[in-house]
């Protein structure tokens, strides 16, 4: 029987999943909890899918009472849950939420978390498994975990299993990520730990796997053979709103985003078959990509193959924007680069020749996270004549966000007397072929730390030989005496024109979003 025809995986997450379990979330008072992982936990439950006995405790500092944090989460359910929000369900489901007040450094409010956790296995009868989410600063994870495992909550009770989920960002570069990791490990087991990238919670993400593995006619021709180059698009059309500036000039679009989220869809669109579906063989291959990619290393290579620029002042959809400069919180003089685009080469038998562009940006004219395969043109032969086959390749478009799907490029006859050609699409939608909407990638992500699933969380290596690829080029950026130029492009537009010049060098061009 095929590994897509058992059902033993599914019964075994099925299994995991009915087992009692206590949820903490530290920084529980943050928007994230607010906005993702409530409404994330409602859904589950309006699906049926809560584990047995489930209980949530929101760790912070600030002095409130249960009654006032599920209110707050409330509101903030009301405004983000997928599904809307259903009174009667909201009153079941909230009753499992509590509140428990301490500073993060405090040793004394981790013991008495601990105490409630007991307290909340007595009710039950008997001990639960404990998930303990840091939704908190990264600054906060190493103390939070130093305290974690000074009250011994990091130890399973009667068996059962204690596990920790870190947000983003996983360190600033490979020795803070190196030094994370030295923390977590002292607390918790690899096996115990999920990195959480929500990329590779989303379904469209999910489904590359299914697309090359599970389909015969693409993956012969996934290869240097046949795929001229690929092209990973991620826009976005805001800038620093919600007070994100801060955060996000310490960082920038190749930290904030290619490190992790696009190095995740790289590896998913360039991975060799694993032998199975278990997280290891997953994430074995993942890796091997990283580990592959051709380093960047100096201001020459670097200036060659990566474009960083920032906006100035412009419109997006008719709304003036200000330049990255004139931000909130954002440092007048900011050498950060809320806009990379890359060429990169990955070194292995199948991608030898093919580059894979990447280009991510904020205050771009419109949110589309997409990943185009683009095949080489067949011989002109019979069609040689008048330029019939210009523009002619196939193209592969896997549209992650929004309107998810599939489209396939392909050339036909124009009907009519004289042979001219045009491009067609062939596409398959979401929304029309399944007829409901996806589960939000937190949806699928926290029932899988639940079930004790590590396939879609990236693991210590990953995130190690990623941080190594990329400080390469940050110390190109910011510790050469040449450094690379920073370009700019208007808020609403598509970009810099040196990352259009840097596809142009090679014959190319940026598929139109
Ligand atoms: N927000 C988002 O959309 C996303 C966030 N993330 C990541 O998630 C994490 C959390 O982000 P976010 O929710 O936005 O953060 P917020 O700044 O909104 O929340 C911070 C939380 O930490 C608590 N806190 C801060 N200091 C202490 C302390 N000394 N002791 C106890 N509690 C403390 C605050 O509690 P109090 O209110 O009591 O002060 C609050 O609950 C970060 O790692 C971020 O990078 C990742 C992707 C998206
Ligand atoms: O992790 C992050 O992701 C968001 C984009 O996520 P998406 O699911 O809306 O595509 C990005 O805006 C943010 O800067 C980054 O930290």
């Amino acid at each position: 029987m095929s590994e897509l025809e058992n059902p033993f995986q599914e019964t075994l997450l099925s299994r995991h999943r009915a087992e009692p379990c206590t949820v903490v979330i530290f920084g529980a008072t943050g928007d994230l909890t607010h906005r993702k992982l409530i409404p994330a936990f409602y859904n589950i439950a309006a699906e049926g899918d809560l584990p047995p006995q489930f209980k949530v405790v929101g760790f912070a500092r600030r002095d409130k009472t249960d009654e006032v944090f599920r209110a707050e989460l409330e509101t903030g359910n009301r405004q983000n849950s997928r599904q809307g929000h259903n009174d009667e369900l909201w009153k079941s489901f909230s009753q499992s939420i509590h509140y428990h007040r301490s500073e993060f450094e405090d040793l004394e409010g981790y013991k008495a978390l601990g105490r409630l956790l007991d307290q909340f296995d007595a009710e039950r009868g008997a001990p639960a498994n404990r998930l303990f989410y840091l939704a908190a600063a990264p600054e906060a994870f190493k103390p939070i975990l130093e305290m974690i495992r000074a009250a011994g909550l990091n130890e399973g009770k009667g068996g059962k299993w204690a596990r920790v989920v870190c947000e983003k960002p996983f360190g600033k570069d490979l020795a803070s990520a190196q030094s994370l990791n030295s923390v977590v490990a002292a607390t918790f087991a690899e096996k115990d730990t999920y990195r959480i990238d929500h990329y590779l919670g989303k379904e469209t993400a999910q489904n590359i796997m299914v697309l090359r593995f599970a389909n015969s006619i693409f993956e012969p021709n996934w290869n240097s053979r046949y795929i001229d180059h690929v092209q990973i698009t991620c826009a976005e059309n805001l800038g620093m709103e919600g007070g994100r500036g801060g955060y996000y000039d310490t960082a920038g679009a190749l930290r904030d985003m290619v490190q992790n989220h696009l190095f995740q869809l790289l590896t998913l669109v360039a991975m060799e078959p694993p032998t199975d579906l278990s997280a290891d063989s997953v994430r074995d291959e993942k890796v091997k990509v990283i580990r592959a990619l051709r380093p960047l290393v100096g201001p020459e290579a670097v200036g060659k193959n990566v474009v960083r620029a920032q906006y100035t002042a412009g419109s997006v959809n008719g709304v003036a924007r200000v330049g990255y400069r004139q931000e909130d919180r954002v440092n007048p003089e900011s050498q950060t680069e809320p806009y990379v685009a890359l060429r990169l080469m990955i070194d292995t038998w199948r991608w030898q020749g093919v580059p894979f562009y990447i280009r991510v940006g904020k205050q771009l004219p419109k949110k589309a996270t997409e990943i185009s395969v683009h095949f080489k043109r067949p011989p002109q032969v019979p069609f040689a004549t008048a330029g019939m086959l210009k523009n002619s390749e196939n193209t592969l478009v896997i549209r992650i966000q929004p309107d998810e799907g599939i489209a396939l490029r392909i050339l036909c006859k124009q009907p009519g007397q004289a042979m001219r050609m045009q491009q067609v699409k062939m596409d398959f939608r979401y929304s029309s072929s399944f007829g409901k909407a996806s589960p939000e990638a937190y949806e699928r992500l926290l029932l899988d730390a639940v079930a004790g699933d590590a396939t879609l969380f990236a693991r210590r290596d990953e995130v190690e030989n990623a941080w190594k690829f990329i400080d390469e080029i940050e110390k190109a950026w910011h510790k050469s005496d040449t450094p690379p130029t920073m370009h700019e492009y208007p808020a609403g537009s598509w970009g810099p024109k040196a990352a259009d010049d840097l596809l142009r060098a090679d014959g190319r061009e940026w598929r139109l979003l």
